[in-house]
């Protein structure tokens, strides 16, 4: 994905500033800065959930592949599809488990029967690492699971709809370290597969998962390059100063 002089607005406050950045296909990009920079608005931006707020503004361009996705023609349905989310807090529906998977692919036509789907669930809740622990309660509730199995679910239910890019607003930060290494070790994984953008409050987590970091400042991006670069000599003295906590 790209964005080209990306400003974003709430109402008259304007929150993102001129964003240019290429997001690299098949690699972890982090979104890194101190609380309020702009990380998550512009997350959210990459997959149009900023339309649900009504007092925002988007101005300039992010395109996935050559597909500008603020087209008034496009399908924010099927761009949400090819543009999945992981959110702070696990939400999985009030369904079962099998159900959670299966909305995804079954809103947007993607089985032709139960077999299908059943290889889809399965391959999902495999690729996110959770199909072991529930394959024999497929039909209970997905909120029967702990916190970090619930994530996982939500992300067996974002890659079940074989998005190319999946979003994710600090998908660890209500887990215990343990789940939070699992998603972790997940992470790396499904980049082999998709896309993956992170927003994380933890430079650790950040230099542990990512392959590219982005360090975002008072709605700038102030630095954007290879996650050993930006720890070890960014370019811009912000960067450094924020890595080394001297702010933030
Ligand atoms: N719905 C909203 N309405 C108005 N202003 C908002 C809204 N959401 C965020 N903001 C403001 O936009 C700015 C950027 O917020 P954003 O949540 O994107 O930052 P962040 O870097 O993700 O912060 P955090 O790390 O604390 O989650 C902040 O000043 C915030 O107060």
């Amino acid at each position: 994905m790209t964005a080209r002089e990306l400003n974003f607005f709430y109402g008259a406050k304007q929150a993102l500033y001129d964003i240019n950045i290429d997001i690299a296909e098949k690699e972890v990009t982090a979104f890194i800065g101190p609380s309020g920079c702009g990380k998550s608005t512009f997350l959210r931006c990459l997959n149009r959930m900023n339309d649900y707020i009504d007092i925002a503004r988007v101005d300039g361009t992010i395109k996935l592949g050559d597909q500008d996705i603020y087209d008034p023609s496009l399908d924010v349905v099927q761009l949400r599809a090819l543009v999945g989310m992981v959110f702070q807090k696990p939400n999985p529906f009030p369904k079962s488990i099998y159900e959670n998977v299966a909305y995804g692919p079954k809103i947007h036509g993607m089985c032709r029967n139960k077999d299908e789907m059943d290889q889809v669930v399965q391959s999902s809740l495999e690729r996110a690492g959770l199909w072991n622990e529930v394959k024999d309660r497929l039909d209970q509730p997905g909120t029967g699971l702990s916190g970090g199995q619930q994530q996982r679910l939500c992300i067996a239910r974002a890659i079940a709809v074989s998005p190319d890019v999946v979003l994710m607003d600090e998908p660890c930060s209500a887990l215990d370290p343990i789940a939070t290494a699992k998603i972790e070790e997940l992470i790396d994984e499904l980049r082999q597969n998709f896309t993956i953008v992170i927003v994380t409050h933890s430079m650790q987590q950040a230099a542990r998962v990512s392959q590219r970091t982005a360090f975002f400042h008072l709605g700038v991006l102030v630095e954007c390059g290879e996650t050993e670069q930006v720890f070890t000599n960014p370019r811009e003295e912000k960067t450094q100063a924020y890595i080394t906590g001297r702010f933030g």
